[in-house]
């Protein structure tokens, strides 16, 4: 992962629109949802929700359909209020400052989010302000790189999660908001995609990560929204 120099105290972030921001270090450290509830649709969908992670540390969320691990989602990356409780970083109110809170997270959901009549490296950012170097680096790990000139249209589905993954290699972002990350991805793209997140946690990273499908996670922490069902 491309990082820029050093600053002392400092970890340098990248926010979802690409431009570099510095943040105090110490706002790696730790993350905490307190009591947690949300509405979906006039609905209470789930309510008490708490956890705690520290840097290197993943979540997994489980649950059956509609209990409510993509709304959870939603809320952590700040696109949905929470309709009671506090998603805190580093001991403030991480969705009071959104821009701020876009910093800090790299979020990749059930929508690819690909434009067809791109190129492959161009929806990764090629010809606006990316290196061509950086991004095949990011398509080399979700083994892209060979396809990086051809219309993402052409794309299998698999190979299109892929490519949407591939933005987490481009992100300097400490916490990953994955939402069924596996979809689609063949056995040796799980592995690839668990060999990434297992870099980024070493690198002081965390995933929340929700699935259906077995993700080998070494001590991730799992989350059963089943539990908080409302
Ligand atoms: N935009 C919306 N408007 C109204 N209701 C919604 C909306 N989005 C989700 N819901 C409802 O919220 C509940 C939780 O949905 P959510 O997508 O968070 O569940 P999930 O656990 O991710 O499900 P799945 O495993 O099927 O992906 C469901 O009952 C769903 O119908």
């Amino acid at each position: 992962m491309r990082c820029a120099a050093a600053k002392p105290g400092f970890a340098p972030l990248k926010s979802r629109c690409g431009a570099r921001v510095h943040v105090p270090r110490r706002s790696l450290a730790m993350l905490e949802a307190k009591g947690l509830a949300a509405i979906r649709g006039e609905r209470l969908v789930f309510r008490d929700i708490s956890f705690r992670l520290e840097r290197g540390g993943a979540l997994v969320l489980v649950g059956p359909n509609g209990a409510g691990k993509s709304s959870l989602i939603r809320l952590l990356a700040g696109l949905t209020p929470p309709a009671a409780g506090e998603f805190v970083w580093d001991g403030e109110n991480a969705l009071d400052d959104p821009p701020l809170h876009a910093t800090r997270l790299c979020f990749v959901g059930h929508m690819d989010a690909i434009k067809p009549g791109l190129s492959v490296a161009e929806n990764l950012g090629l010809d606006r302000k990316r290196q061509r170097e950086n991004v095949l680096t990011a398509l080399a790990s979700v083994d892209l790189e060979r396809f990086a000139d051809l219309p993402a249209r052409l794309l299998s589905s698999g190979q299109r999660r892929r490519l949407a993954l591939a933005r987490l290699a481009l992100s300097d972002a400490p916490l990953w908001l994955l939402d069924e990350p596996t979809t689609g991805l063949d056995a040796s793209s799980v592995r690839r995609l668990e060999a990434n997140i297992a870099a980024h946690r070493d690198r002081g990273g965390m995933v929340i990560a929700a699935t259906h499908l077995p993700l080998d996670l070494p001590g991730a922490i799992p989350f059963d929204l089943a539990k908080a069902a409302a």
